[in-house]
């Protein structure tokens, strides 16, 4: 049975940027791999299978509980979505059901629903996570090598998947140090990858926003995820947490011209026929370009030239010129061994 023609994978009349990588991952599966408006079937488990031990966190789209399962007395997450568009909702539950046994991917346990309210909870694997700031500051050169490696193989294999995660930041990796286990969540703004299609930027979070979406470039892909990854490895490195702290969004891409430039910011909209939006008038000014050893603190034990070098294709303007996840597991940095 097939399905109706969808407008999810409807390209733009100009067509101005297409991924380097992955490009077909979603043309080549059958529709309902990735049509989420149409081909959603739910397999709703028994919610009398779960009970709630204690709250955990409350994101902008959840309220999130540690639970247990009472048929094999098993901990697990329990994440009550919020009511949203039903279209969110089927959007996310479509990018688990696809994503979930890939590497580093958070395992989706089961889907329940309240049988008052029909709200549905997502029931995961629980990470015994230790918070960001005070796991990366203890980190060593070979700790960053091994989390940013399971991090990348996570984002490759969604990528390979035709799946952007949009959503990357330290608060949706979740990291249990002492089984060394890294766990990608939040799935919740991910979208499937189609070439040639407009997108959102009303995506990611303000710090780890790509420049893509902070001047309203609609055709961006998987290569958003490596600005964040970029962020998150040059926070930790340069130790400056978060890296680009802007205090709205139009003042993060000024923090980020401060550091790569105006006439290379200028340049980047050139290349994709756009203009910078005028919310910028009052507040871009001239930023020459900064060297990166300008930027690195006295007190840094991280500091060494692969590692700064790739910080660097990882933070361009050019979405098009980033390392893909691919090639950046292959970068000179996860190959060098530093003695512990
Ligand atoms: N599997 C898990 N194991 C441990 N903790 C988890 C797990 N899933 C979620 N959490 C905790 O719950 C928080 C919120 O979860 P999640 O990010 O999925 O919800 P959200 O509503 O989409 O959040 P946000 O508004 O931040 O995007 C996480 O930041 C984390 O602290």
């Amino acid at each position: 049975m097939s399905l109706p023609p969808s407008a999810l994978n409807q390209k733009s009349t100009r067509v101005y940027s297409v991924a380097r990588v992955y490009q077909d991952a979603c043309a080549k599966r059958p529709q309902e791999y990735w049509d989420y408006e149409q081909g959603v079937t739910v397999d709703w488990g028994k919610i009398e299978h779960y009970e709630i031990v204690n709250k955990i966190g409350r994101g902008k789209y959840s309220e999130v509980f540690r639970g247990k399962s009472v048929v094999n007395d098993q901990y697990c997450v329990i994440k009550v979505l919020k009511p949203v568009k039903l279209k969110k909702i089927y959007r996310e539950l479509k990018i688990l059901t696809n994503l979930t046994g890939g590497p580093n991917v958070i395992g989706l346990l089961d889907i329940v629903q309240d049988p008052g309210s029909k709200i549905p909870a997502l029931i995961f694997e629980e990470v015994k996570n230790v918070d960001f700031r005070t796991l990366y500051p203890k980190f060593t050169l070979p700790d960053v090598q091994y989390y940013f490696t399971q991090l990348l193989v996570a984002l490759d294999y969604c990528h390979s998947m035709g799946i952007m995660h949009r959503d990357v930041k330290p608060q949706n990796v979740m990291i249990d140090p002492v089984e060394r286990k890294l766990r990608l969540i939040d799935w919740g703004l991910a979208e499937f990858y189609h070439p040639g299609v407009d997108y959102n930027v009303r995506v990611a979070s303000r710090y780890h926003k790509g420049p893509e979406l902070l001047v309203n470039l609609n055709q961006y892909d998987y290569s958003l995820d490596l600005w964040s990854v970029g962020c998150m490895l040059a926070a930790i490195v340069l130790k400056k947490e978060p890296f680009f702290k802007g205090s709205t969004n139009p003042d993060q891409l000024v923090k980020i011209a401060r550091v790569l430039g105006t006439k290379e910011l200028l340049a980047y909209l050139r290349k994709y026929g756009l203009k910078l939006p005028h919310e910028y008038d009052d507040i871009m000014k001239d930023f020459p370009r900064k060297e990166w050893s300008e930027s690195i603190p006295h007190d840094s034990n991280l500091i060494r030239p692969e590692v700064m070098d790739l910080i660097d294709k990882l933070l361009r303007y050019d979405h098009q010129e980033r390392l893909t996840a691919q090639e950046t597991l292959n970068h000179s940095f996860f190959k060098t061994n530093y003695k512990e």
